[in-house]
């Protein structure tokens, strides 16, 4: 044997050597939940870890991971359903508890960068992405919502929004209406890849968000498909998008591969909440390492070619550096 590879992974010394791929703080953008009160910390029980902030306690947390090193954020918010209505009108208020969360969070940490989420879902009665007419989900007349969704969040300090909802078009549109209120500063996250997925569960609980009939499989990918991603994402490039995501990362982690082969913009992959709620419960079991999963998962997105993880695992990674 002229060949052995087993040479360069004979030390620790070595092994980092030729480590290939490394996971740091500034790769992470750590999602956050709101609720309205005061001195609020409501862990989810789904997701063991996380937690639901009133805009007080989130600033607490906030400067705990910027300790961290941690300085992404992508918040999202959980109404009470007296303020869903049709067509999100809450989504859009200058005064909701979003607007008022990222004025706080960038008035007390100017340095952090926010990823504010546009979609309907949170604020609609119908918990979907889009204004539902007779069991259909309008794209055209969505567009419309959003773009005064991401107006709001723009003028509240959002450095990035993020359209999480897979309407046709949304990245072109946010552009434009961005553009034409001063705002070209503001860059766009297109949740690109976006599948109809079931490990999004944990975060519907958090939110109370599912939708109330049917499911999103108009407007959100058959994980069947990756052909399909190379389209949305070309069309996210020519509409302006400044990063392309996929979603969920770890069950998809061909589809960061492919777009990071066929595409030249930062790719983020989210590793979303069902992704997070398996490996703890597995761990609360014993059944695995939660340590080593949550860092050979992360490292994983990596090695697929993200440049961006979303985690819930980010604040715990943040820590697992510092011991
Ligand atoms: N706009 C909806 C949205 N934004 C982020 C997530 C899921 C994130 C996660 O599971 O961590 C979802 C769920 C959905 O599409 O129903
Ligand atoms: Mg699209």
């Amino acid at each position: 044997m002229n060949r052995r590879p087993r040479r360069n992974r004979q030390s620790e010394v070595i092994r980092n050597l030729v480590q290939e791929n490394t996971v740091g703080v500034n790769d992470l953008i750590y999602p956050i939940f709101i609720i309205e009160g005061q001195n609020q910390r409501v862990e989810i029980s789904s997701m063991p870890g996380i937690n639901r902030f009133s805009i007080d306690t989130l600033l607490e947390e906030i400067a705990a991971c910027v300790a961290l090193g941690i300085k992404s954020f992508a918040p999202f918010a959980s109404i009470p359903d007296q303020l869903k209505d049709k067509y999100a009108t809450e989504s859009h208020n200058p005064d909701g508890l979003y607007t008022r969360a990222l004025r706080e969070i960038k008035k007390n940490f100017p340095e952090v960068a926010l990823f504010s989420d546009v979609a309907m879902d949170p604020y609609s009665s119908d918990g979907h992405d889009g204004i539902v007419e007779n069991g259909e989900i309008l794209n055209d007349e969505t567009l419309e919502v959003l773009g005064k969704m991401a107006l709001a969040q723009a003028q509240a300090g959002a450095d990035v929004v993020a359209p999480s909802d897979m309407m046709d078009g949304r990245v072109g549109h946010i552009r434009r209406v961005l553009d034409e209120n001063g705002f070209h500063k503001v860059g766009i996250m297109s949740y690109s890849a976006k599948y109809a997925s079931a490990f999004y569960g944990p975060f519907r609980d958090a939110l109370s968000s599912a939708p109330k009939m049917g499911d999103k499989k108009t407007y959100q990918m058959n994980p069947a498909n990756s052909r399909e991603a190379l389209i949305e994402a070309e069309l996210d490039v020519a509409e302006g998008a400044d990063f392309l995501m996929v979603k969920p990362a770890l069950a998809y982690l061909d589809i960061i591969k492919l777009l990071r082969d066929n595409t030249s913009l930062p790719i983020a992959g989210y590793n979303v909440s069902g992704e997070y709620a398996m490996v703890k419960a597995a761990a609360e079991r014993g059944w695995v390492d939660g340590e080593k999963a949550m860092l050979e998962g992360l490292v994983s997105i990596k090695r697929a070619g993200a440049d961006i993880i979303l985690s819930y695992f980010a604040k715990e990674f943040g820590q697992y550096l510092k011991k």
